[in-house]
C-alpha cells in the first residue's frame, strides 16, 4: 500500500496464517507512535534498549525495521491539519500487523474522543493484556509486593468505555430519554431533564473470546486460576452476563482442562485450571489484602482499566505497568504502556520508561525473540537492583541513584 507521510524502511512484514500464528522474517517491519506528552521521551529511552537487546542477542542476524506512524499532537504537526488518528496510520498497523505505541491525550469532558480506545475499535484488539509482576527492589506501598503476580485480561472493545453516550440538554439525549421513558417504560431516571446518558453494551461474543483467551492463556502458561472480575449484583444482564457466559464456557468448551468454582466445590480436579469470580468492589479490597489468592484475571473494559492501574501500583506504580492490545484471531497487536502522557512530566527526560520498554518485551516475546525480550527484563532488573532509578522509585527508595529517562536507558543497557 502506498502511503501519504508514512515511510516505509527496508525489511518484511510479519505476517499471520489463518489461526493467527505469525511468520516473523529476520528483519521485521514493526511500527511505532511515539505518543504525547512524555512519549517522545520514553520511545526514544526504550528504543535504545530494545534495539540494543536484540543486537546483543543475534549479532546483526535480526533486526527491526521501525516504522513511524503517527496520532495525537504528532499527526496534526505532520499532516498539517487537523487530523488525529490518519487512516494509514490504521491501514499501516493492518497491513504490518504489530506496532508499539506511546500515550495519547484525551481530554476530559468534551473534545476528541479517546485515540487509545479508537484503535483498539477500529483494528478490534479485543484483548487488553496486562501483566502485574514485582520486580526485586521496587519500592512499594503494600508489605509483600513479591506476593502479586497477575495477569488481566481487560475486554477491550464493549462496555460502558466504547463512548455510545449523549451530553445533557442535546436534542439527541432528549430522543433517548423519551424513548427510554416512553417505549421502555423506564422511572428510574431521577433528573431527566438534566441527565447525560451512556450506553453499556457487553455481548456474548465479546464476553467468550475474551474469556476464552484468558483460559488459553493460562492453560498454556500453567497458570492456576481464572477469576471472572465484575459487577453483576447490580448490572444483572450486563456484568452478570459475563460472568454467565464465562461459566458457560468454561462448561462447554473447556471439560477435562478447567472447572468452574462452584462444581468442584473449589478444588480444581489435578492439573484442571479453577475458574471462578469475584464482584469488582471486593476484588478491589482482596488485591491489596491476599493478592495470592488471584492470578489470571477476566474482566470488562471499564474495571479492567481501574483493575490494572490499581494492581500497577502495588508492584511499583504504572511507571513499570506494560500491556499490549491483541487480535488473536488476525494476529494484529498493539502495544503500549498502562499509564498516560504525564504531561507535567513531558519533554523533561524524567519519567521512568520501564513501562513502555517492558511493552515492547511483551512484543519481542510475542514475536518470538525470546532471547532479546529476557535481556530487556534482566538489565531493567539489575538497574532497579543497584538502585539506578528513575525519580518515581528514587523518592521512596534509600540510597538510590536518580537518573533520567534517558539515563535510565544507558543503566539498562549497560546490565543487559
Ligand atoms: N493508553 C493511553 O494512551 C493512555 C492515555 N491516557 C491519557 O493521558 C493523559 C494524562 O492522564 P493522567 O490521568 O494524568 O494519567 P497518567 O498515567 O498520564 O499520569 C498519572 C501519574 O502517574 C505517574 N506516571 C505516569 N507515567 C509515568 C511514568 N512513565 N513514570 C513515572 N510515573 C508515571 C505520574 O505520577 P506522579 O505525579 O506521582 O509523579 C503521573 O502524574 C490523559 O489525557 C489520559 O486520557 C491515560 C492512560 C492511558
Ligand atoms: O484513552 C485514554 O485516554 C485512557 C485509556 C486508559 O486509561 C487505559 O486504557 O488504560
Ligand atoms: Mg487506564
Amino acid at each position: 500500500m502506498a502511503y501519504k507521510m508514512i515511510k516505509v524502511p527496508a525489511g518484511e512484514r510479519v505476517t499471520a496464517d489463518a489461526s493467527g500464528k505469525l511468520q516473523v522474517p529476520d528483519r521485521p517491519i514493526i511500527g511505532f507512535i511515539e505518543g504525547d506528552g512524555i512519549g517522545p521521551d520514553i520511545t526514544a529511552a526504550s528504543m535504545r534498549i530494545w534495539n540494543r537487546a536484540v543486537e546483543k542477542a543475534y549479532g546483526g542476524r535480526r533486526q527491526i525495521a521501525w516504522m513511524e506512524l503517527f496520532a495525537g499532537e504528532k499527526a496534526n504537526r505532520v499532516y498539517g491539519e487537523e487530523l488525529w488518528l490518519p487512516g494509514e496510520t490504521v491501514d499501516a498497523i493492518r497491513e504490518y500487523l504489530i506496532a508499539i505505541k506511546g500515550p495519547l491525550t484525551t481530554p476530559v469532558g468534551g473534545g476528541i474522543r479517546s485515540l487509545n480506545v479508537a484503535l483498539r475499535q477500529e483494528l478490534d484488539l479485543y484483548v487488553c493484556l496486562r501483566p502485574v509482576r514485582y520486580f526485586n527492589g521496587v519500592p512499594s506501598p503494600v508489605k509483600h509486593p513479591e506476593k502479586t503476580d497477575m495477569v488481566v485480561f481487560r475486554e477491550n472493545t464493549e462496555d460502558i468505555y466504547a463512548g455510545i453516550e449523549w451530553n445533557a440538554g442535546t436534542p439527541e439525549v432528549k430522543k433517548v430519554i423519551e424513548f427510554l421513558q416512553n417505549e421502555m417504560g423506564v422511572k428510574k431516571i431521577r433528573f431527566p431533564e438534566s441527565s447525560s446518558i451512556g450506553i453499556k453494551p457487553v455481548s456474548v461474543e465479546g464476553s467468550e473470546r475474551l474469556i476464552r483467551a484468558a483460559l488459553d492463556y493460562a492453560i498454556a502458561n500453567n497458570r492456576r486460576s481464572v477469576t471472572l472480575v465484575h459487577k453483576g449484583n447490580i448490572m444483572k444482564f450486563t456484568e452478570g452476563g459475563f460472568k454467565n457466559w464465562g461459566y458457560d464456557l468454561v462448561r462447554r468448551e473447556y471439560a477435562g482442562r478447567a472447572a468452574v468454582a462452584a462444581d468442584c466445590d473449589w478444588k480444581a480436579p489435578e492439573g484442571q485450571i479453577l475458574v471462578k469470580d469475584c464482584i469488582c468492589d471486593a476484588f478491589l479490597q482482596q488485591i491489596l489484602t491476599r493478592p495470592d489468592e488471584y492470578d489470571v484475571i477476566a474482566t470488562m473494559n471499564l474495571n479492567g482499566d481501574y483493575v490494572s492501574d490499581a494492581l500497577a501500583a502495588c508492584v511499583g506504580g504504572i511507571g513499570i505497568a506494560p500491556g499490549a492490545n491483541i487480535n488473536y484471531t488476525t494476529g494484529h497487536a498493539l502495544f503500549e504502556a498502562t499509564h498516560g502522557t504525564a504531561p507535567k512530566y513531558a519533554g523533561l527526560d524524567k519519567v521512568n520508561p520501564s513501562s513502555l520498554a517492558l511493552s515492547g518485551e511483551m512484543l519481542l516475546r510475542h514475536l518470538g525473540w525470546t532471547e532479546a525480550a529476557d535481556l530487556v527484563s534482566r538489565g531493567i532488573e539489575r538497574a532497579i537492583t543497584d538502585r539506578v532509578v528513575t525519580y518515581d522509585f528514587a523518592r521512596l527508595m534509600d540510597g538510590a541513584t536518580e537518573v533520567g529517562c534517558s539515563g535510565f536507558a544507558e543503566a539498562v543497557v549497560e546490565r543487559m
